[in-house]
């Protein structure tokens, strides 16, 4: 059984219909990378899945449970995260407060966030600084951070490495390797080399409908079919 599956996920916001058709089943553990170009509705994919919008009809089943229709709050008590584009993180409170408001009663497990440590030392040593003094990747990094203090199943990471120097995209694919040993994770990326690094097995969306789906060496080996689905010139 796949660990979440989409079915013909169709997703309105207001007038517009964005997502026309999504299907695809993401397996437990590694990384599954959903790829495509901009505005093909990736973000919105992900967002769905969450229950910030509402896919009607078609349905998100994880773990074999039917999530179409709960509320976002309930799906993240299902042990799925969410990383948004924009990082979600409070600028004006100190690292460690943004971590506290990550945790579901303000209390630490030290053995987790000593592996956190580990993953992204700029967590320790800016500890209580500001949040919004932080550069962009470890802003990033801290993100990430909040969405794996506590133990979860699934972590939807919408483009980590946008704006990134390239030295912070290898730390942030050492820190995705290490973390999918742990915890699946469906990772949006428009960096095909940080996607390729780590997928397992990949989708590609194109005008809100999955034009392809499959391994993600399969998908590397195939020039043209990159070329179609992800250069900017096609
Ligand atoms: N709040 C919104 N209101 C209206 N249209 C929206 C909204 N959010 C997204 N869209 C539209 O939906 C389409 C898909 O957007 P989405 O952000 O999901 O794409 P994406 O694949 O994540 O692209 P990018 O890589 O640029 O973030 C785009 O045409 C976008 O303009």
């Amino acid at each position: 059984m796949s660990l979440l599956s989409l079915k013909n996920m169709k997703t309105s916001i207001g007038q517009y219909h964005v997502l026309h058709d999504v299907s695809f089943d993401v397996p437990e553990g590694g990384v599954f990378c959903l790829l495509g170009r901009n505005g093909a509705g990736k973000s919105t994919t992900l967002r769905s899945i969450m229950g910030l919008w509402s896919p009607s009809p078609g349905s998100v089943t994880f773990r074999g449970e039917d999530l179409t229709g709960l509320h976002t709050a309930d799906i993240s008590r299902r042990g799925i995260a969410f990383v948004p584009e924009d990082m979600g993180i409070f600028g004006g409170l100190t690292v460690e407060e943004n971590m506290i408001l990550a945790t579901a009663n303000g209390t630490f497990d030290r053995t987790r966030l000593k592996w956190i440590y580990g993953l992204f030392p700029a967590i320790e040593k800016f500890w209580d600084k500001p949040a919004g003094a932080l550069s962009g990747g470890q802003k990033q990094m801290l993100s990430v951070a909040r969405a794996i203090i506590e133990p979860r199943q699934l972590i939807l990471i919408d483009e980590p490495t946008k704006g990134l120097a390239p030295s912070i995209v290898d730390n942030m694919a050492e820190a995705f390797r290490e973390i999918s040993d742990k915890t699946t994770i469906l990772l949006v990326e428009q960096n095909f080399e940080f996607a390729r690094s780590l997928g397992r097995d990949m989708a590609v969306i194109e005008d809100g409908r999955v034009a392809h789906t499959g391994s993600m060496a399969d998908f590397v080996a195939d020039k043209d079919l990159q070329d179609r689905l992800l250069s900017l010139s096609a």
